[in-house]
């Protein structure tokens, strides 16, 4: 019988969570997982759903938000690929945490429960991977607290920027964001977040165009939001 060798990359390529799989078990993982596809403002999922599965994301963009009885919107975080959402509702048996909202078109895998738990047990070195990734969550929120106490408002953006630049080294980098999703994440009202890209840009940090924001100067941006240089 004519054996199928792994393809090089696959559908899990990337994801942190299941780098350390045999090739056999990745392609039971994938196989047991269901291909979902999420128009751009598509809910994937509200706050107290039950949480049913783990979403692989492939392409495309995720907030992950909460709701104020006002209607007002909190962005804690935007996810992209090869990144993972839903693990916390999966791993305590509850709820979800947070509403998730397709921000661009975006392709997933989602694998369910019984099948994630299922893969754990047969293969409990995955949980190495699950520990750093809810680590690397419980970081980011004691250092979000931490902003929001240290921090006033345009170093939370500027932040927020530094963040959504990423690891890039590009002298321009371009964030596919308008205010007041920027407004959301900073955690602050539109018209101040507003003045302080007028500011940022009057400095030569930033530029905007139309619903994107273009940085010209992470440096400058790292320390407004008091970081240590690199
Ligand atoms: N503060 C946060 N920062 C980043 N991601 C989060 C945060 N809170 C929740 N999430 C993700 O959003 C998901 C909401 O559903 P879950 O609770 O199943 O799993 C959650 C995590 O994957």
């Amino acid at each position: 019988m004519e054996m199928r060798l792994p393809e090089p990359g696959d559908a899990l390529t990337g994801v942190e969570m299941f780098a350390g799989l045999e090739p056999e078990v990745r392609q039971r993982v994938i196989a047991a997982a269901v291909p979902r596809t999420y128009r751009k403002g598509q809910l994937l999922f509200v706050e107290n759903d039950p949480g049913e599965s783990l979403i692989v994301l492939r392409r495309g963009a995720v907030a992950v938000f909460r709701t104020a009885p006002t209607g007002e919107r909190a962005v804690l975080s935007v996810i992209r690929p090869p990144d993972v959402l839903g693990e916390v509702s999966l791993l305590d048996a509850s709820t979800r945490s947070a509403s998730a909202e397709a921000i661009e078109d975006c392709t997933a895998l989602a694998l369910s429960r019984p099948a994630f738990m299922e893969l754990v047990h047969s293969n409990p070195r995955i949980l190495d991977a699950v520990m750093r990734s809810l680590g690397g969550l419980i970081r980011r929120l004691t250092e979000q607290n931490a902003d929001h106490v240290f921090l006033d408002l345009p170093g939370r953006v500027a932040k927020t920027l530094v963040r959504l630049a990423g690891e890039s080294q590009a002298p321009m980098i371009t964030i596919e964001l308008n205010q007041s999703q920027l407004a959301e994440m900073a955690g602050g009202s539109r018209q101040s977040v507003n003045q302080a890209i007028g500011s940022f840009a009057s400095r030569g940090w930033l530029r905007t165009e139309g619903r994107r924001i273009v940085v010209t100067d992470v440096a400058a941006l790292r320390r407004r939001a008091g970081m240590n240089d690199r």
